[in-house]
């Protein structure tokens, strides 16, 4: 992977992210509640805590996919989950399946061999996905996030699957999107290497709850 351009041109730096006491309920279960928080272009943050906690919830809330239970959020229009999703014609060659992917929901001043190289994934063009290995998938699932063009990466689990090396390039192609006035929402197990303005600490809520 490379960082990608840094020619590109700067994402609108008036875009922000504020959640205000949002609370989320899935099934019959309260998962959190009250939770405020403002990420600022060029800012990172970080969700963390247990399995079963909330964390995907919160990302699929901010993404538009769930209703918040209570409360708001106000977000750039253009948000990009990346999550286990692929969303990718497995038959097609990566190139055709990104250029495919991107008619439908990219962002057209971005190329398709730009979101490839930044995801390290150039040599890849011509291999059909569904031949990709996990950590192939991983980086395919970036390329598509870098292809939306969105202001707003929502990233759930992004280094699940990737070597040493590719996680250290992950954190400058995600270290690259906040130098053009990005922002980025985390949720990962595994240690990322860029700097997070925020953590969040999901906790779970009590039974009674
Ligand atoms: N469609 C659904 N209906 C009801 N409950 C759901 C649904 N989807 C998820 N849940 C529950 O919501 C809770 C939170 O799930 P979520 O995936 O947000 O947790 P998470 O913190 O991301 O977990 P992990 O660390 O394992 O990825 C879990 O208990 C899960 O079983």
């Amino acid at each position: 992977m490379n960082a990608g351009p840094s020619t590109s041109s700067n994402i609108n730096a008036d875009k922000r992210l504020i959640v205000e006491a949002l609370s989320c309920v899935r099934g019959d279960r309260i998962l959190f509640r009250d939770l405020n928080f403002t990420l600022e272009p060029e800012q990172a943050g970080l969700i963390t805590g247990p399995n079963g906690v909330g964390k995907s919830s919160l990302l699929r809330l901010i993404a538009g996919l769930l209703k918040p239970f209570s409360g708001s959020i106000t977000a750039p229009e253009t948000r990009a989950l990346c999550d286990d999703n692929l969303a990718l014609d497995e038959h097609l060659p990566l190139e055709k399946a990104l250029h495919f992917w991107a008619s439908l929901d990219g962002d057209a001043s971005i190329d398709v061999e730009t979101a490839m190289a930044s995801a390290g994934l150039g040599r890849l063009a011509e291999v059909p996905v569904r031949y990709f290995s996990t950590g192939q998938r991983q980086r395919a699932r970036l390329a598509r996030t870098y292809l939306t063009g969105a202001p707003l990466w929502l990233l759930d689990e992004p280094a699940n699957g990737l070597d040493t090396a590719s996680v250290e390039q992950l954190g400058q192609v995600l270290q690259n999107h906040l130098e053009r006035g990005g922002l980025i929402l985390a949720a990962s197990h595994i240690p990322l290497p860029i700097h997070f303005d925020l953590t969040l600490e999901l906790k779970p809520l009590a039974a009674a709850s």
